[in-house]
């Protein structure tokens, strides 16, 4: 049988000490969390932030830096101290642990993102521990993520994992930020994320972290409609929040997983990659594509936007407008405009390469978190 597989997300806030550096008894208790995970028999993807928190303070920095060029600076010096501090724990558990470097556009290419699927199973085969994180010294926004919950909850999603644990510094999600409002309750259970919940939540974070609490309920929608079941909670040194969740004793938030009913090339279509373009369609072909599961053919393409390519995935919209699903497109946009709304059996969007929208990615509208202030970044005084 296949060994299940857990992605684990650690966030900044549970990584660093009260200073926002790099807190190594912290990470040693993390690590040795999954080396227990492994021996029950799980594979262990980790997406670990952390590496901006491991690297500002040998710049010479006395605070976390707010521009992007010292945030990136501050991940180059500090993603290498990550991963050693890693490296040395996960030796002592006796496993192999690799770094994996990502950005937003190893995603968006069909043949980019089968390759860094392909690493990352061979990896967990050989029962090593990939340690993902956002290629942050290059990343910028276009190519960016900005938050690993949602680079988690893709990759998590992609290798069709069973379990993702989004460890955070609050034992879960509260009714409001429990920081900010005493009387929040925490929400133990949740069939799905549900628009309601997220339009109550407001994006107020941890002084450390990305994303907060409503990024984190985003990427669990992504994850459990992929049908992965997530975890959200608080990993303190005196309790093992990981393995009681994974033995279904833990506190904290718990997102069941759908059906899984959408296949990898579905989820890469409809989730991981940025659309190159766009095709206005008629009623008629997009109740052909909706209804009767028909392949879209250039009499029903209305309209052409964007410079696509062959092989590229575009939205599709009917004639009001609204997006109705996604595709890859077999020809680049120049063709289409030739030939669109005349009689032809060429296929523009094959029906085993489409998705309909109900809840297309809300992420991919999501701006990136880098700030591109020029400020300068706090010196270590006398320096
Ligand atoms: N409804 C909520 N329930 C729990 N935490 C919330 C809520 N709303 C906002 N938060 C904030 O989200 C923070 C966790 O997210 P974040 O700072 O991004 O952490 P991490 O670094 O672990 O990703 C909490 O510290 C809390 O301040
Ligand atoms: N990639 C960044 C962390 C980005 C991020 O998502 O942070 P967090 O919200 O703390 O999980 C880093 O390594 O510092």
């Amino acid at each position: 049988m296949k060994q299940p597989i857990v992605v684990v997300k650690i966030g900044t806030s549970s990584l660093v000490d009260e200073r926002g550096r790099l807190d190594k008894k912290r990470l040693a208790h993390h690590v040795a969390s999954i080396g227990e995970i492994k021996r029950k028999n799980f594979h262990v993807v980790l997406v670990s932030s952390g590496g901006i928190a491991a690297g500002f303070y040998e710049l010479g920095l006395t605070e976390r830096p707010r521009t992007l060029a010292g945030k990136q600076a501050a991940a180059a010096v500090g993603q290498g101290a990550l991963i050693q501090n890693y490296r040395e724990r996960f030796a002592e558990q006796g496993v192999i642990c690799a770094q994996v470097l990502l950005t937003r556009s190893d995603f968006d290419n069909r043949s980019r993102y089968r390759n860094a699927l392909q690493t990352l199973e061979y990896l967990l085969d050989r029962g090593v521990v990939p340690i993902i994180n956002e290629n942050d010294s290059v990343a910028v926004d276009e190519i960016c993520w900005g938050d690993n919950d949602t680079l988690a909850a893709l990759v998590a999603g992609l290798l069709q994992a069973e379990e993702l644990l989004l460890v955070t510094n609050t034992n879960g999600v509260y009714t409001d930020n429990p920081q900010k409002n005493p009387k929040a309750t925490l929400i133990h259970h949740l069939e799905s994320v549900g628009e309601e919940l997220l339009a109550s939540l407001d994006d107020s974070k941890s002084t450390l972290g990305s994303g907060g609490m409503r990024s984190k309920l985003l990427a669990a929608r992504i994850a459990s409609e992929a049908g992965v079941r997530v975890h959200i909670g608080s990993e303190q040194l005196e309790i093992d929040w990981m393995i009681q969740t994974l033995m279904q004793q833990g506190s904290g938030t718990t997102i069941e997983a759908a059906p899984r009913h959408i296949s990898r090339k579905e989820h890469w279509i409809s989730r991981h990659s940025a659309p190159a373009g766009q095709l206005q369609v008629d009623e008629g072909a997009a109740q052909a594509l909706l209804k009767e599961g028909s392949s879209l053919l250039p009499i029903g393409v209305v309209a052409v936007n964007g410079e696509f390519q062959e092989g590229d995935i575009v939205r599709v919209v009917d004639s009001t407008g609204v997006e109705i699903g996604r595709g890859m497109s077999r020809y680049a946009a120049n063709w289409i405009v030739q030939v669109l709304g005349r009689r032809s059996e060429d296929v523009v969007i094959h029906r085993n390469d489409w998705v309909a929208t109900p809840s297309v990615a809300t992420y991919l509208h999501r701006k990136p978190q880098m700030d591109l202030s020029t400020s300068v970044d706090g010196e270590e005084s006398g320096q």
